[in-house]
C-alpha cells in the first residue's frame, strides 16, 4: 500500500481547469481532494496569485518514484514549460509525502522540503486530514500554527470545487 499526498498549484491561464485536469488524471487513485484556495505568491512575489489544492492518493504497490512520474506527466499534460524557479506555471504538482518515506535524492526529496514552511500546502492538507504528519517534522497542525499569521492569511478559501 502506498499513500501519497500531492500538492497542486497553478497561476497561469485557466487555473481552475489546470487543477481539474490534474484531479481528473488522478481519478483512479484519488482518496480525497481539498477545496481550492487562492494564495499570494511566495518565492517570486511579482507574479499572479495561485490557486492551490492538495490531494491524497493511494495505489497499492506504487513506489515513491512512480508518484513523481505521475506528477511530472500531469505537468506535461498541462503544457508546463520549465522556466524560472518559483516562477509562474500552468500546473505544478509536488510530491509532499509518500507514506513515511524519507528521501534525500535531489530528484525526489521526501517529505518535500518546502512542506513545513508552506501554508499553501498545510492549510488544504489539514482540511482533508486534520491528523496529518510530516515525517521527521511532526504534526502538520503544529507546523501551521508556528507560521507567521500573515502566511496563513495569504491562503483564502474559494467557492471553486474539484470534487464533482
Ligand atoms: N518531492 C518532490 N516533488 C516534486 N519534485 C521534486 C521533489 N523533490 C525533488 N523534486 C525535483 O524538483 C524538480 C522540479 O522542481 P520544480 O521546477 O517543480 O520546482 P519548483 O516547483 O519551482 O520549486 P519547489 O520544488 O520548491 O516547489 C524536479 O527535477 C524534481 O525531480
Ligand atoms: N502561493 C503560491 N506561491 C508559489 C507556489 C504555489 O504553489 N503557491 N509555487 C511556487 C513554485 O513551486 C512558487 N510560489
Amino acid at each position: 500500500m502506498s499513500r501519497a499526498v500531492l500538492s497542486l498549484g497553478s497561476n497561469l491561464g485557466d487555473r481552475h481547469a489546470y487543477l481539474r485536469l490534474a484531479v481528473d488524471g488522478l481519478r483512479d487513485v484519488l482518496v480525497a481532494v481539498s477545496g481550492v484556495y487562492e494564495t499570494e505568491p511566495w518565492g517570486v512575489r511579482d507574479q499572479p496569485d495561485f490557486l492551490n489544492a492538495v490531494c491524497i492518493v493511494d495505489d497499492r504497490g506504487r513506489d515513491h518514484w512512480a508518484w513523481l512520474r505521475t506528477a511530472q506527466a500531469l505537468e506535461r499534460a498541462a503544457g508546463r514549460v520549465r522556466e524560472q524557479r518559483w516562477g509562474p506555471r500552468t500546473l505544478d504538482v509536488d510530491v509532499v509525502t509518500v507514506d513515511g518515506v524519507r528521501s534525500d535524492h535531489p530528484d525526489l526529496l521526501l517529505p518535500h522540503p518546502g512542506t513545513p514552511h508552506r501554508a499553501t500546502v498545510l492549510v488544504p492538507w489539514l482540511e482533508i486530514d486534520p491528523d496529518a504528519e510530516v515525517p521527521g517534522h511532526g504534526r502538520a497542525a503544529d507546523l501551521l500554527a508556528a507560521l507567521p499569521p500573515a502566511d496563513r492569511a495569504d491562503v483564502r478559501p474559494t467557492d471553486l470545487s474539484l470534487r464533482d
